[in-house]
């Protein structure tokens, strides 16, 4: 089976500056990859990496068994909420239709099967009602779910969803849970960026680990990687975070070798 993501001693940055290094792994289809760490250790750029969007400067990179460039088209991808400008006066319907312009070009018509397409997305996401409405007047977690609408328009095979959890109340936080479930089950492929460990169990069936680099500035690096029931141990997570509270097996972990609460 071709793997969907694969990466051998892969590093990216920005403008030659490499940001996070040493990745090597290999993703099946169907997977869903948590990828967590510390702020700053390189999830966002491994993430923009795949799209193709951050400079890779070291080892290979294979993204649906080709280049990211190539793969961009069948990849959807939900950026972190705070690079959203929400104050554009478009209707959430235009948001979700911009996610098929990757596919087809800005100039040309959309059409029916468009249409439906973006009608079906809004569905999905449980937003049907919503395409009139203002994106900046939705709140937050609508907001979300209409991103998610946007990446999902163009049918991907792999889904780069970056912190979508932060913000999120309980019931968005369900909505998008099981719509992962869903996804997944579709065969889809997802990369998940996240703090929150619980949310990781919850979804995924791997998980990188990355830890910062030791000096600011320093590259980000993997703490550990595999199936999620193997590599997200106690020991990995203290590797990455070095020193802060998290959570693990309902428990709160203070992340330091002499302290466990
Ligand atoms: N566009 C950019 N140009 C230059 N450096 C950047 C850019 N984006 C991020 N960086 C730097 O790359 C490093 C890794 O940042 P990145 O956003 O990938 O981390 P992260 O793990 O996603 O963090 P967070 O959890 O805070 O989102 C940081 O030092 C950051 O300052």
């Amino acid at each position: 089976m071709t793997a969907v993501l694969a990466l051998d001693q892969a590093a990216f940055g920005y403008a030659g500056v490499t940001r996070v290094e040493g990745l090597s792994l290999e993703l099946p289809e169907g997977a869903a990859l948590a990828l967590i760490g510390p702020n700053g250790s390189g999830k966002s750029t491994l993430l923009r990496g795949i799209l193709g969007l951050a400079d890779r400067t070291a080892g290979t990179i294979s993204v649906l068994g080709t280049t990211p460039d190539r793969a961009r088209r069948r990849v959807g991808s939900l950026p972190q909420a705070d690079t959203r400008d929400a104050s554009l006066p478009v209707t959430l319907r235009q948001v979700v239709t911009m996610g098929l312009y990757r596919s087809r070009g800005a100039l040309r018509p959309i059409g029916s099967a468009g249409r439906a397409a973006v009608a079906s997305a809004l569905d999905r996401v449980g937003l049907a009602g919503f395409a009139g409405r203002r994106f900046g007047e939705l709140s937050g977690g609508q907001q979300q779910r209409g991103i998610l609408a946007r990446a999902l328009v163009s049918d991907p095979k792999l889904l780069l969803l970056d912190e979508p959890f932060n913000g999120l109340d309980r019931e968005n936080r369900e909505v998008l849970l099981a719509l992962v479930a869903e996804l997944r089950a579709e065969g889809r492929s997802i990369v998940v960026s996240t703090h929150d460990l619980e949310i990781a169990r919850e979804a995924c069936s791997h998980v990188l680990l990355l830890a910062s680099g030791h000096e600011p500035n320093q590259p980000g690096h993997p703490a550990g990687f595999g199936p999620l029931s193997e590599a997200l141990t106690l020991d990995a997570v203290q590797h990455a975070f070095h020193e802060a509270t998290v959570e693990l097996d309902h428990h709160t972990v203070t992340t330091t070798r002499e302290t466990e609460a």
